[in-house]
């Protein structure tokens, strides 16, 4: 086994940037899930109005809450149903394409994202009867290096708590990420194994595998708790002898889990572990994000994994996202399907003239909220809504995100609780107390926070363009492009604040808007406290709701980045989180 360092560049500044190419892949139901489910085996997500997804563009990912009457709909690039050999389809489809390039000296990336239990890794690394999309590469590739006398090797390795080590040693060993004086990454240390035919791989791929890190967790009982990326880099042989020049290289990531701890009943160490893999999906959602929006700044640097990954997102690289979803999860589906949806290409409303006239301090704002708020599945929607968004207020239970109510006492299945760490005896899945961040001491400050965007969602509200009627609020969904010009011209944070979270809008419930529509605007009120008593409860209480989520959910640099929250409080905040989800803010903001 050769060990040596790889080199990863950093994309040019000039290249163009890649789109990331957005698919769903849903699983099948287990066996004990249609048990359980006493037979019935009807998915939650499909295809709307039966399209063509072999030929179309774009699909419409449809998901429906069998429970409620919640729907939602959302533009991928492919959709891959639950039927047997769909990771072979997603492999011919749309990963062999991305081959060639590698032999060419393009990187590519691909990605399975999803909830826990929802079939990334067996998409990735599939089982000996149906292969996964990392064996079918690898055969692919050996097969062309054999045509050409190029030389395949592998690598592999994990992130787990935001360190990276690789998993072809046999003793555990940490890789070190080091930047060289031209700004360039390299894993140091990491192991690179040729590969001339599949039994090797699988031979090596297997060890590896072995070493991953995986638990028992309430929802999958074996869960991974890393990242694990499989690269495979194409060299080419020098005549003279010297080390073959590398040409370019796969990166097939099986990405651990994006993970509800109210489900999971995590503690101890898999609660750090979690609240790790979460930020770190976050902060590669925020890549894709600013990748595919092409924002003057990729915040590469703000997880181990994002900034591995450097050279593979972005500049000439080409990526690909498999969302894996499992058929009988509609909660978890629809966050996994709004952060995919926010992956794709988004068109930037704010033209480059208005942005100057922003105030920074509003910009980041607005900037922080947005990226978090789409995470989430809201802008892309309020972004071809406009003000149609708002409007919805109040008016759909089904568009409101509900706050799903915990409930430690009944749906945890706590099984992993002492295993791994022993001083942690108490079953907090159930002793939880509901913690209040805002307790007295606090309440100035978050206040402030929570009123700050709030004021200026009053202020841009009350404003000319709330009278704009019915028929110009449908138009601004994409039917006339002088309101899609108006919808540019308003400020992403109103929004962003809309509490619709899917990107299409049903022909039915616009006829049912276009009908019933009555705004719910504040007017001529005083101050900003004042403007933002005089919206709907339905608005506060969703605008708090989505507070307390990005509390919840935010990095410590976007925390800190919040006005009115220092370090201490920051560090407060990830402290009370990691013990148990905040919940509530104090009960007088809710009014
Ligand atoms: N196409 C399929 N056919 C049969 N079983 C499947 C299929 N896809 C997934 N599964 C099964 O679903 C379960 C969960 O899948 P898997 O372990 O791949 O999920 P995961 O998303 O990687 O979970 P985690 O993030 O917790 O590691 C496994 O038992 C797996 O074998």
């Amino acid at each position: 086994m050769e060990t040596q360092s790889v080199k990863l560049g950093t994309p040019s500044k000039q290249a163009t940037v890649s789109k990331v190419r957005v698919v769903v892949r849903v699983r099948p139901f287990l066996p004990q899930e249609i048990t359980a489910r006493n037979g019935n085996s009807k998915s939650c997500i499909f295809l709307l109005d039966h399209q063509d997804n072999d030929s179309s563009d774009e699909v419409s990912v449809h998901l429906k809450d069998p429970n409620t009457s919640r729907n939602e709909s959302y533009r991928l690039d492919s959709f891959f149903d639950q039927e047997d050999g769909n990771v072979r389809r997603i492999f011919y489809r749309e990963v062999n394409s991305l081959i060639p390039g590698i032999f060419h000296g393009f990187n590519a990336t691909v990605f399975a994202y999803g909830a826990t239990g929802s079939g990334k890794t067996y998409t990735m690394q599939g089982t000996e009867e149906h292969p996964g999309l990392m064996p079918l590469a690898m055969s692919t590739i050996l097969s062309i290096c054999q045509s050409t006398g190029c030389i395949a090797e592998i690598s592999y390795y994990e992130v787990y708590m935001d360190r990276c080590y690789d998993l072809l040693e046999v003793k555990t060993r940490e890789i070190s990420i080091l930047d060289d004086k031209d700004g360039q990454i390299h894993l140091r240390g990491l192991s690179r194994v040729p590969i001339n035919t599949m039994s090797e791989f699988h031979q090596v791929f297997s060890c590896g595998i072995q070493r991953r890190k995986v638990a028992h967790t309430g929802l999958n009982d074996v869960s991974s708790r890393s990242h694990g990326v499989l690269v495979i880099a194409v060299s080419t042989p020098c005549d003279d002898g010297s080390r073959p020049v590398l040409m370019g290289k796969l990166n097939l990531i099986d990405l651990a889990g994006n993970e509800d701890n109210r489900r999971t009943c995590n503690e101890g160490i898999r609660l750090q572990e979690s609240a790790k893999i979460n930020q770190s999906l976050f902060a590669l959602s925020n890549v894709i994000y600013a990748l595919n929006n092409k924002l003057p700044r990729v915040p590469y640097r703000e997880s181990k994994l994002t900034r591995i990954l450097q050279d593979s997102l972005g500049g000439t690289s080409r990526a690909l996202m498999v969302a894996c979803l499992n058929p009988g999860e509609y909660q978890e589906s629809l966050h996994t399907v709004s952060l995919a949806a926010r992956s794709r290409h988004i068109s930037n409303v704010v033209s480059s003239a208005q942005k100057l006239e922003t105030p920074k301090e509003k910009v980041d704002m607005e900037a922080k909220l947005q990226a978090w708020l789409e995470s989430r599945g809201k802008t892309k929607s309020a972004q071809r809504m406009g003000p149609f968004a708002s409007r919805l207020v109040g008016k759909t239970p089904s568009s409101i995100r509900s706050m799903k109510k915990l409930d430690y006492n009944s749906s945890c299945k706590v099984k992993n609780s002492t295993k791994d760490d022993p001083s942690n005896t108490k079953d907090r899945g159930l002793s939880v107390t509901s913690r209040n961040l805002f307790n007295n001491e606090d309440v100035v400050d978050i206040e402030q926070i929570m009123l700050k965007p709030t004021m200026n969602l009053a202020e841009e509200s009350s404003g000319k363009e709330e009278t704009t009627t019915v028929e110009n609020s449908v138009d601004t969904i994409g039917l006339s492009p002088s309101n899609e010009r108006k919808t540019a011209m308003r400020s992403p944070l109103r929004k962003v604040l809309s509490p619709i979270s899917s990107n299409i809008i049903p022909e039915a419930i616009k006829a049912q808007f276009s009908l019933s529509y009555e705004p719910k605007t504040p007017q001529n009120v005083g101050t900003p406290l004042d403007k933002f008593n005089a919206w709907s409860s339905n608005v506060k209480s969703s605008l708090v709701q989505e507070y307390i989520e990005f509390l919840n959910t935010a990095s410590r640099e976007e925390l800190l980045g919040l006005k009115g929250i220092g370090s201490k409080m920051t560090e407060y905040i990830i402290e009370l989180r990691e013990t148990s989800p905040l919940k509530s803010v104090r009960k007088a903001f809710l009014c």
